[in-house]
């Protein structure tokens, strides 16, 4: 490929990146906003925000549906991650 050609590949691909961090961004907002209304239940219920059985089942069926090149172990590091700021979050409401 001539090296304009591949300059402008890379400018797309970079816009196409950016375009996903922000939908990427939008769905981690989302889900902490699904996360706090489940923590306004759980505060009525007087549970406890932490379910490990609740994480493991979501983790299993992630893996189970992943098509990679995501690898099990990265997706069950970046969930664990989000699982454990959306506890976070939840939480915090409550502080
Ligand atoms: C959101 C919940 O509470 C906690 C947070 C979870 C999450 O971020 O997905 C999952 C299980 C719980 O540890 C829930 O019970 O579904």
């Amino acid at each position: 490929m001539e090296p304009s050609k591949k300059m402008d590949r890379l400018e797309s691909l970079r816009s196409q990146i950016e375009k996903v961090n922000g939908d990427i961004l939008g769905l981690l907002n989302q889900r902490i906003a699904l996360s706090l209304q489940i923590a306004d239940i759980k505060k009525q219920q007087g549970v406890e925000f932490f379910d490990p059985a609740r994480e493991k089942h979501m983790l299993d069926h992630l893996k189970e549906h992943n098509d990679g090149p995501l690898s099990a172990q990265m997706l069950e590091q970046i969930f664990r991650e989000i699982f454990h700021v959306s506890r976070t979050c939840m939480q915090k409401k409550f502080e």
